[in-house]
C-alpha cells in the first residue's frame, strides 16, 4: 500500500500518515514496528523520552524496506535544551537508533519558562547543515513561539507536531501553519482513551462510507492536510489506520466532525506544560 506524501518547505517530503510509537517498547515494540513497516508505514515517530529509540532502530534493521524510503522522527527532551546540550542529545538519539542520519528532528516541548528553545533551534539548524538531520521541526509550539524562531533565525520549522483531533481541531494554529508553509502533524489523532469513536456523527459517517470510526477520524486529518501518527499495538488496527486513502469526506462532513470541538484532552498547554 503506497501512502501519499507531502512536499516540505525544505525540499524533503513526509508521508501523509505515520506510526506513533509511544508505548511500543522492548521485543513487542520491535515486532510491532517491524510489522508496521512491512505493512506500508514509512513515517515512524519516536522520541528520546519514549525510551524506545533502540527498538525503532532494531525494527529498521530487520525490515527489507530501503532506509532511504523511511522517514524517522525523534525528539529533543526538555532537559537537554541549550546549544551544546542539543548537539549531545542528538548524538545519543542517533546512537540509540543506530542511524547515520535522522530524517526529522523535533523540539519535543518548548518550555518557555526555561527559555532555551531558541538555542536548541540554532543547534538543530547546524545539525541539518552537517547533514545529520534531513529536516528540523518542533512540537507543541504556539504561533508566537514559531514567529520568534522565524524572526530570530530566518529558518522556519517544516513541521509542528501538536495535539490535534476532532475534540481539539486547532483551526487557528493550522491556519498559521498553512500561511508559513509549516506542515501540521497530529499527535493523539484518535484522542486516545476518549469516547470519540462512539460519537454519533463519527459512527454515522463510518456506516455511510463503509469504514470504521477510526478510519473516519484519520481521514478527517487527511482532509485538513494534517499528518496523523496513530499508535496501535494491534496489527489489524494498524493496517486499517493506514487504509484511509480510498475514500473522501465532503467538506460538510469534515465540518460536522470539527464541530465536536471542546478543547484539549490533557493538560498539554505549551505555555505552561513542562516535560523534561
Ligand atoms: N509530541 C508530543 O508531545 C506527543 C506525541 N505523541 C505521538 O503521537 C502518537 C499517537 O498518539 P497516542 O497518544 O499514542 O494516541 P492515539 O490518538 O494514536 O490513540 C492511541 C490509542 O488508540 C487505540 N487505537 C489505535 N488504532 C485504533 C483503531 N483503529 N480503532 C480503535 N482504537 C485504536 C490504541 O489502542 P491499541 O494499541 O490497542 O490499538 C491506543 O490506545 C504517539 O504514539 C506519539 O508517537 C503523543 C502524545 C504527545
Ligand atoms: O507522548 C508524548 O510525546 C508526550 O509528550 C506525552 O507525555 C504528552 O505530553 C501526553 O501524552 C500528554 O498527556
Amino acid at each position: 500500500m503506497t501512502t501519499p506524501a507531502y512536499a516540505l518547505r525544505d525540499g524533503n517530503s513526509i508521508p501523509a500518515i505515520g506510526l506513533g510509537t509511544s508505548g511500543l517498547d522492548d521485543q513487542a515494540g520491535i515486532d510491532a514496528i517491524t510489522t508496521a513497516i512491512a505493512d506500508g508505514y514509512r513515517l515512524i515517530d519516536t522520541a528520546y523520552n519514549y525510551g524506545n529509540e533502540e527498538a525503532v532502530g532494531e525494527a529498521i534493521r530487520r525490515t527489507h524496506v530501503d532506509r532511504s524510503d523511511l522517514v524517522i522522527t525523534t525528539k529533543l527532551p526538555g532537559r537537554h535544551h541549550g546549544f551544546d546540550e542539543t548537539l549531545a542529545s542528538f548524538e545519543q538519539s542517533r546512537k540509540n537508533l543506530d542511524l547515520d542520519w535522522v530524517d526529522l528532528y523535533l523540539i519535543h516541548w518548548p518550555l518557555p519558562r526555561v527559555d532555551k528553545y531558541l538555542d536548541s533551534w540554532r543547534a538543530m539548524i547546524s545539525l541539518r547543515e552537517k547533514g545529520l538531520v534531513r529536516s528540523i521541526g518542533v512540537s507543541n509550539f504556539t504561533a508566537d513561539m514559531l514567529t520568534r524562531l522565524i524572526d530570530e533565525t530566518s529558518v522556519a520549522p517544516v513541521v509542528n507536531q501538536v495535539e490535534l483531533h476532532p475534540y481539539f481541531p486547532q483551526a487557528q494554529l493550522r491556519a498559521f501553519h498553512d500561511e508559513h508553509e509549516i506542515r501540521t502533524e497530529s499527535w493523539s489523532p484518535l484522542a486516545k482513551r476518549s469516547d470519540l469513536m462512539q460519537e454519533p456523527v463519527i459512527v454515522e459517517l463510518a456506516d455511510a462510507h463503509g469504514v470504521t470510526p477510526a478510519q473516519v477520524v484519520l481521514r478527517w486529518h487527511v482532509e485538513l492536510g494534517a499528518v496523523p501518527i496513530p499508535k496501535s499495538s494491534d496489527a489489524a488496527r494498524r493496517r486499517a489506520n493506514l487504509d484511509v486513502f480510498g475514500f473522501a469526506l465532503a467538506s460538510e462532513e469534515v465540518d460536522a466532525i470539527s464541530a465536536l470541538s471542546r478543547g484539549r484532552l490533557w493538560g498539554g498547554d505549551p505555555d505552561t506544560h513542562e516535560e523534561f
